[in-house]
């Protein structure tokens, strides 16, 4: 590895031996350039195009990793290194495993005969990949590698991507649990879009990879706070990620790759209570994705575990973590999220470093401006609710002999006349509308099983003329609508 300055204006060139990789940190406010002058690297096993201009900010931490070695062009990196210490060996070992599993899947569904393998009688399945591990062990880049790698792979695979970590955000905002068959390498601009960019209110020629996700609203980033709830819509998701690739033989082989939230696993101020709620939390996943794959990211003890519960029926694997995976604290994660709502209702600019022009980037991925709609509604137009009450102790914290009077899945309708509503500057989901209209089909819980069509943020309440103001990505009406509340806030940038 080198460097040296070829002489412009804040720009480095990286000469990147084979199998190393250009780990960067950036700081608030700045971004970096990079451009593959030489050779062929990767972003997470996204790779990236030869001589054009990749925008990175909003303190976005990653690397750049090159299998055969290349020269890249950086424009004001922050913290920056290089390392050839890295897991892409073991990691492109599970993908070449779970791409075999992939094409005799298909060749089975097909009726060709199996390629040569063990197990010729078993009827061949595709991969279902559940990605364990502490947190920032890596887990979500993982799923991602994987992800792309698949993309990549030149069979049309169009892999299932599940976030069921709901701090991550995703594709939407934080506090959902979401999935989408991902068509073309997730990128990594920005830790507001973690997995790439979804499809916006903007015209749809702006966005080159526009995915709609499938997403279910919990409403909270710490599983702890519900994790009864959690579990049900992990189940609701399954169910409905499952109905939509049993219609589709191609995608269904392309497999399934699920990403979960690090309380996962286990944590050494465990107690049997929070194991309870974790293993059901694992056992919800692996019955709702049909899990025959388990990845541990480098976690021993966890590893045991899955291992004494789950290899008699699936493969489970500890793989290495990687040493580039950044520490990320409370206060980041705040950001990030604060970041993410932004971004759902005005979209994202990442400018360019100094001395590159936004026409040199050229890309528009980078400088999208959305227009979000404030309408002026009257109480009663949207219907609120909460699930459970506003602060909820596990069951099993109640002391004993005690009972709730709200149980854990509970909707309680909200009043925006109330002041106790915690409506002013929420963040709501606006759930879809139940597809049965049959009155006798109804239940009480239904809402928990609805997914999301968007969201909300509720930016002023004016009780005297029973008025609400809400921002929503594109006008509309609400009439006959739900919306949930969660505790995200919305505050104006
Ligand atoms: N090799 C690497 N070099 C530089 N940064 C990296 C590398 N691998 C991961 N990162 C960064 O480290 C951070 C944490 O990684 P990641 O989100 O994959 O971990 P996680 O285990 O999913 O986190 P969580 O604790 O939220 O579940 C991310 O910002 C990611 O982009």
């Amino acid at each position: 590895m080198s460097a040296s300055d070829p002489g412009s204006l804040n720009a480095k060139e990286w000469v990147l031996d084979p199998e190393t990789e250009y780990r960067f940190e950036l700081d608030p406010g700045n971004s970096l350039a990079v451009k593959v002058l030489k050779g062929h690297a990767e972003v997470f096993g996204a790779e990236l195009a030869d001589g054009k201009y990749y925008l990175f900010g909003h303190e976005c931490k990653a690397a750049i990793f090159t299998w055969q070695g290349c020269t890249v062009e950086m424009r004001t990196p922050s913290t920056e290194y290089v390392s050839d210490e890295t897991p892409m060996h073991a990691y492109a070992n599970v993908h070449l495993a779970l791409e075999k599993m992939r094409v005799r899947a298909l060749s089975s569904h097909r009726g060709s005969p199996l390629p040569p393998g063990p197990d010729q009688e078993i009827d061949p399945e595709p991969p279902r990949v559940l990605v364990l591990g502490p947190e920032n062990s890596g887990k979500t880049t993982v799923c991602k590698i994987l992800t792309n790698y698949a993309t990549r792979a030149g069979q049309g695979w169009t892999p299932m991507y599940v976030n069921t970590d709901p701090s991550e955000g995703g594709w939407t905002v934080p506090g959902t649990i979401s999935a989408v068959p991902v068509t073309a390498p997730l990128g990594t601009a920005s830790p507001a879009n973690p997995l790439g960019s979804a499809a916006t209110s903007a015209p749809t020629i702006l966005r080159s990879n526009a995915l709609l996700p499938l997403a279910y609203w919990y409403g909270h980033p710490e599983i702890k706070r519900n994790p009864l709830l959690m579990d049900r819509l992990i189940r609701n998701l399954g169910e409905n990620v499952m109905e939509r690739l049993d219609g589709n033989p191609q995608g269904r082989a392309a497999g399934i790759i699920v990403d979960t939230p690090s309380t996962f696993a286990s944590s050494p101020s465990s107690t049997s209570t929070t194991t309870d709620h974790r293993q059901n939390l694992i056992r919800a996943c692996v019955d709702a994705f049909r899990i025959n794959v388990i990845l541990v990211v480098g976690h021993e003890k966890l590893n045991v575990e899955m291992q004494r519960m789950y290899s008699n029926r699936m493969t489970v694997v500890k793989i290495p973590k990687s040493g580039g995976v950044v520490e990320l604290d409370v206060q980041y994660r705040q950001r990030v999220h604060a970041q993410q709502l932004h971004t759902y209702f005005y979209g994202q600019v990442i400018a360019p470093p100094r001395g590159l022009s936004t026409t040199a980037v050229g890309d528009a991925d980078f400088d999208v401006h959305l227009a979000p709609s404030s309408s002026v509604i009257p109480f009663g137009e949207l219907s609120f609710l909460r699930i459970g009450e506003k602060s909820m102790a596990p069951t099993s914290a109640l002391p004993i002999g005690a009972t709730r009077t709200v149980n854990e899945m509970q909707p309680i309708p909200l009043d925006p006349a109330s002041p106790g509503s915690g409506l002013l500057n929420a963040i709501v989901a606006l759930l879809s509308p139940p597809v049965h209209l049959e009155e006798a089909e109804r239940y009480d819980e239904e809402v928990l099983d609805l997914p999301v069509s968007g969201f909300l943020a509720v930016t002023s309440i004016d009780v005297p003329t029973r008025k609400l103001t809400i921002l929503s990505p594109s006008p509309g009406t609400f009439a006959g609508r739900t919306a949930v509340i969660g505790s995200f806030e919305w505050s104006e940038p």
